[in-house]
């Protein structure tokens, strides 16, 4: 999968600069923004919107969004190159969340630098970040000779529902940050997964079904095969956070343990409340609930984890759901070496280590 991903991040990179140049002039501001008025500089647009988007993109991002989505059209029988312009649009949605949750988050650092927003300041982050949920779907509309109308509408009506979710699945999990005391369990967590991050997976999948005509039923299993995966990934991102820890122990400040910081109620955190001894829970939640964690602390919480088998138990739903998402594919409308290939997508998401 490696190899895949490896092979095609140029091919998506170039395909994204094609969408949403890097330099903004006047065709690009006639293109995006309508007829450019006096309002509309060119250095300042480029200074307040291209170059902080531009900034995350090139800091890179394993792109994974927009090569499964080439995937899929190979897996329907097309020519992905001819489809890129639509495959990466879910690739640009995924980037501009991740520029506003670091914002909710308080996240410090993302791919390797400053988070956008301590380096542009959260005005512009935010702006950034919410036009690129805008900009690609532009695209839409400026190819609309490939696409007639009926599809057109389909893809909207598919990317409200799907963009209006994702914000559900984030608005549950902020409320429980916010609202420490409340217990979540674990259906409530793969809900709120579904939503947070599954609903951008399942746009990968839609979107390719949708434009080359699959039938609804075939729509929805690719749908439910990347809901499912996108779970997995979300659970293998949680571990993450722990592994990274792990290897970063005596040196990781504040870059590390950010979901014990944040007092995330990751599915370890859950299965730690009710299976760990009565007082490691008792510890766990001052951790968790903790307006500031030392580093120790942020130890102590992993080890309260490792103890009680969270850590194992998440790896464990991690795999059972990648299989899951493996079982919804619908091999028979598939090309047999892409069926091959979606399926290593589903080993990736949990054996990945960034
Ligand atoms: C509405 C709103 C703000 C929603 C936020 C949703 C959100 C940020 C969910 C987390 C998804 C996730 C695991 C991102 C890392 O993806 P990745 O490891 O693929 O990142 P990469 O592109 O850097 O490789």
């Amino acid at each position: 999968m490696r190899d895949v991903l490896a092979d095609w991040q140029p091919v998506i990179d170039d395909a994204i600069a094609e969408v949403l140049p890097r330099e903004i002039d006047e065709q690009y501001l006639a293109d995006f923004f309508g007829a450019p008025t006096y309002a509309y500089d060119p250095d300042a647009i480029q200074q307040a919107l291209s170059d902080p988007i531009w900034e995350l993109l090139d800091r890179g991002g394993k792109r994974w969004r927009a090569v499964l989505a080439a995937q899929l059209f190979e897996g329907f029988g097309a020519d992905p190159t001819d489809y890129l312009q639509y495959a990466i649009i879910p690739e640009i949605l995924h980037n501009g969340t991740i520029i506003v949750d670091d914002v909710e988050d308080g996240a410090s650092k993302r791919r390797g630098g400053p988070a956008l927003h301590l380096e542009y300041g959260t005005d512009i982050a935010l702006n950034a970040g919410n036009a690129m949920y805008f900009l690609p779907l532009k695209i839409i509309t400026r190819n609309g000779g490939d696409l007639d109308a009926e599809t057109r509408l389909e893809i909207y009506e598919m990317l409200m529902y799907e963009l209006n979710r994702t914000h559900l699945g984030q608005g549950m999990d902020i409320w429980w940050h916010n609202e420490k005391e409340i217990q979540a369990t674990e259906a409530e967590y793969c809900e709120m997964g579904a939503c947070k991050t599954g609903c951008i997976g399942r746009i990968v999948a839609r979107l390719p079904a949708i434009i080359t005509g699959q039938t609804n039923e075939v729509e929805q299993r690719v749908a439910e095969y990347a809901e499912q995966m996108s779970i997995a990934f979300q659970i293998g991102d949680d571990i993450l956070d722990i592994e990274h820890t792990l290897d970063q122990a005596g040196e990781f400040g504040k870059e590390f343990g950010n979901d014990i910081r944040e007092g995330k109620k990751t599915l370890m955190a859950i299965h730690a409340a009710e299976h760990a001894s009565a007082s490691d829970t008792a510890r766990l939640e001052e951790i968790l609930w903790a307006d500031t964690n030392t580093d120790e602390e942020i130890m102590e919480a992993i080890e309260i984890y490792q103890s009680a088998g969270s850590i194992d138990y998440a790896r464990e739903r991690a795999e059972a759901m990648a299989r899951q998402a493996r079982e919804r594919l619908p091999d028979e409308q598939l090309d047999p070496a892409i069926a091959e290939r979606l399926a290593a997508f589903t080993r990736f998401v949990i054996e990945r280590d960034k």
